[in-house]
């Protein structure tokens, strides 16, 4: 019996790879710099997990996706940022941090919202500024997290202020 995937976001699928953690999402349009490219509704308060992502300072403040962004990779040059800097979780969105061609995957800078993650990992974005172990903000220098995440929401330097 196959299975039949359904995209959760019109202008966005996953392309689905052999191995493990091996898929991501990819862009069916372009993008220009700045643009919104879903609100993040549907999501639900989870324990910290691998697909988690962290929406608060607390250990607690996690949630789950529950769509396909779920399959957005990190890398160390990011197109995209995940802000969930809000106080009203209905404003909650992902934007594009630079233009973005059809096709190409979108990525963010995974610490930019993670202190300290469930699952670190060997990165394999392949860009000339790789970090190469990916764990959260917590074992980076504040001079790291601008660098390569160019923007992150507000309880990541307030943690990096208190460490
Ligand atoms: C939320 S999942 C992202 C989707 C994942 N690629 C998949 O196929 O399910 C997060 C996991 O994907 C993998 N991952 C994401 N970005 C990566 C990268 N740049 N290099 C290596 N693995 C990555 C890691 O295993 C990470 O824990």
């Amino acid at each position: 019996m196959s299975v039949s995937y359904s995209p959760s976001h019109p202008d966005f699928v996953v392309e689905f790879k052999s191995g493990e953690f091996a898929s991501f999402l990819k862009t069916c349009r372009s993008f220009a710099q700045g643009e919104t490219l879903t609100v993040l509704s549907n999501l639900t308060r989870c324990p910290k997990a691998y697909s988690s992502v962290q929406c608060g300072r607390g250990p607690e403040d996690n949630v789950e996706l529950n769509s396909d962004f779920v399959f957005v990779n990190h890398s160390c040059e990011p197109n995209i940022v995940f802000d969930l800097s809000s106080a009203d979780p209905s404003e909650w969105h992902v934007r594009t941090l630079k233009d973005i061609e059809v096709g190409s995957p979108v990525t963010f800078f995974y610490p930019s919202t993670e202190w300290d993650m469930d699952q670190a990992f060997d990165c394999r974005c392949g860009t000339k500024s790789c970090l190469g172990r990916i764990q959260g903000a917590k074992y980076l220098t504040v001079e790291e997290l601008l660098r390569h995440g160019r923007w992150a929401n507000p309880w990541i330097p307030e943690l990096m202020e208190s460490k």
